[in-house]
């Protein structure tokens, strides 16, 4: 389908059963566009086809959104993303979702100077990219009210990393490629606030979100 222009962006992502604005299929087409270009000189995406990025990739993202709009998040989150890698779920996600202050946390410098490229052609409002270990994230940016994971580290692993990093009623949402378990153990401390199934690129995901055990019901 030629290139990712903002209008071949729109009409793709019609025919996965969104609706975009024109300002949406703007951003979308400028991440696109520079994503499969530096994909040529590294390994961000595993697909150089923009359709398929889009499908498999991208589409989480606003279905995120939406799962996002549904929860309880503080007005205005601080919200960190781990292992970021080319800007995935949040560059796509802040097209949708612009709430609050967003961090994307990668340790590899190539990924994060092309989170940087892209944001600067974007020009997305309060969202940055962090160049270090989420290990050594500095201690001033916590408690953080949200916390995301997309295929960074196994879920029990997120988890206890994020529960002593969470305000009180935070909440940490993983995307995950199967249900969420029916057995918690391998989480002490977090409670389900709910989880979404969705399908994209043909294929079912979801997303898991919980809360701190102590958090108020
Ligand atoms: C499999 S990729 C997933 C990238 C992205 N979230 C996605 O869904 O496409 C995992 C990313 O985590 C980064 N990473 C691994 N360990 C990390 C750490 N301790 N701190 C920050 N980033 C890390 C890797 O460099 C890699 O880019």
């Amino acid at each position: 389908m030629g290139k990712p222009t903002p209008e071949n962006v729109a009409e793709q992502a019609a025919r996965l059963g969104r609706s975009i604005t024109a300002e949406q299929a703007r951003l979308l087409s400028l991440y696109l566009d520079a994503l499969l270009k530096w994909n040529k000189a590294m390994n961000l995406v595993a697909h150089g086809d923009w359709t398929r990025v889009l499908s498999d990739l991208v589409a989480d993202s606003w279905h995120l959104a939406d799962f996002l709009a549904e929860l309880p998040v503080a007005a205005e989150p601080s919200t960190l993303d781990l292992g970021a890698g080319a800007g995935l779920p949040g560059i796509p996600l802040r097209v949708f979702w612009e709430r609050g202050e967003y961090r994307m946390v990668e340790i590899r410098e190539k990924r994060v100077a092309f989170m940087r490229y892209a944001l600067s052609r974007l020009r997305l409002a309060r969202t940055s990219a962090l160049g270090c270990r989420v290990e050594e994230l500095p201690e001033e940016l916590f408690p953080v009210d949200l916390i995301l994971s997309r295929a960074f580290r196994p879920w029990p692993e997120v988890l206890a990393f994020a529960l002593p990093r969470l305000q009180a009623n935070g909440l940490c949402i993983i995307l995950a490629n199967a249900p969420m378990p029916d057995d918690m153990a391998e989480a002490p401390g977090w409670r389900s606030v709910g989880s979404r199934e969705y399908e994209t690129g043909g294929k079912s995901r979801y997303f898991w979100a919980f809360t701190p055990e102590s958090a108020s019901r």
